[in-house]
């Protein structure tokens, strides 16, 4: 196996060799996680690495962002990936070791919305233990939009506690000032971590990959403190933390999908072979959509426009970048926020196409 550099060298550098190494990528909605993986993807030379990417949303729009490489790519689809951790996950994982011969490190996307915790149980508390070594868990946050009141999410939370790095990304959007006030707040959040500020989450991969940060022993112990704290801490109504723990029997969705609404996130797909108007989407964004639509992401078709345009929402901010449809049009488009009614939203979005005979033949932007 060819190896990164490694800053710290465990003495059972031996094991390391025969076990597949994993990150695992948390942090919040829109902070920057696919972005961090297309840099990892990009830039990892002479590394076969292996991505598991999971979303919120029924549509897989990360497929579509992360840069396409001839390497394995298996992307689990169906909700959050602490739900999916003792089939789907560890399925997926499997797949990968089976192909070990020519892959050398697994990188695990996670939704924004995932505690981290069960998705690193998987790799430490089943026989994966003895095939993979669970290097670091690094986490991505969105200095603009950074607040755990905001979120009032505890996966949200978890992420940051649970980070052996912590990259405080989108450092371009925010004064230096607020950064270093958000880095006194993460520190205090979580000791020892290390913190690594980023533009587009550009850092040198040698201190986020095959790092051995990750400390087993020291999280087991966490673990199952941390197990009980939230069970004495948190009303009953909230037993996400259920879904992760016990590994001993089958999840069911609606009890996870539960826990989801309970942080008070959902997520509203839509997907229609037909164009937009510019003009209705723009006013779609402008009026219409709430203030609790925390992110969205699409993969948008104008009727106006021959590209394909990738749209992101973080916050209050949203971006809209061209590119080249390899495939025939098409519209799809996720919303993921608080408390949203969905078939208002959907109606609304619906309203944006083109019907057949308006705004035909009009220049984009016009
Ligand atoms: N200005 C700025 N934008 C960034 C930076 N990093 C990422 N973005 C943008 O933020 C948006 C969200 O980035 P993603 O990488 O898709 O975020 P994510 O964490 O994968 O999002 P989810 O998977 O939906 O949770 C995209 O429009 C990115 O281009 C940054 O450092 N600065």
């Amino acid at each position: 196996m060819t190896s990164v550099v490694s800053s710290d060298p465990t003495p059972n550098l031996e094991d390391q060799k025969q076990n597949l190494p994993v990150t695992i990528i948390t942090g919040f909605l829109g902070s920057g996680k696919t972005t961090l993986l297309n840099h990892i993807l990009t830039n990892q030379q002479g590394i076969k690495t292996a991505v598991l990417v999971n979303e919120f949303g029924e549509i897989g729009i990360d497929n579509e962002l992360i840069i396409s490489t001839d390497q394995d790519m298996v992307e689990l689809n169906n909700g959050c990936i602490c739900c999916t951790i003792n089939n789907d996950l560890v399925e997926a994982i499997y797949k990968v070791l089976e192909r070990q011969d020519s892959i050398d490190y697994l990188v695990v996307e996670t939704t924004g919305l995932a505690d981290p915790l069960p998705v690193a149980l998987t790799f430490l508390g089943t026989e994966l233990r003895d095939l993979t070594r669970l290097d670091s868990i690094v986490t991505v946050v969105d200095c603009e939009n950074f607040s755990l009141d905001l979120f009032n999410s505890e996966a949200a939370y978890s992420q940051i506690t649970y980070g052996d790095v912590i990259l405080l990304n989108k450092v371009d959007l925010v004064d230096e000032g607020d950064v270093d006030a958000l880095e006194v707040r993460i520190r205090d959040m979580k000791q020892g971590a290390r913190i690594i500020r980023t533009n587009r989450a550009q850092v040198p991969l040698p201190l986020i990959l095959s790092v051995g940060l990750f400390e087993s022993d020291k999280y087991y112990q966490t673990e199952s403190k941390s197990d009980r704290d939230h069970h004495d801490h948190h009303d009953h109504d909230h037993d996400h933390h259920d879904c992760g723990h016990d590994h001993s029997h089958d999840h069911d969705h609606h009890h996870h999908s539960h826990h989801l609404e309970n942080d008070g996130f959902t997520s509203v797909s839509f997907q229609s072979d037909k164009p937009f108007a510019i003009k209705k989407f723009q006013n779609f964004l402008d009026h219409h959509l709430p203030e609790t639509v925390f992110r969205a992401k699409g993969i948008l078709w104008f009727d106006e426009s021959p590209h394909r345009h990738i749209f992101h929402l973080s916050g209050k901010r949203f971006s809209l970048d061209d590119s080249e449809w390899q495939s025939q049009p098409k519209n799809q488009l996720v919303l993921i926020g608080q408390n949203l009614d969905h078939d208002k939203l959907l109606s609304q979005i619906q309203k944006c196409l083109c019907l057949p005979s308006t705004n035909r033949g009009k220049g984009f932007g016009k």
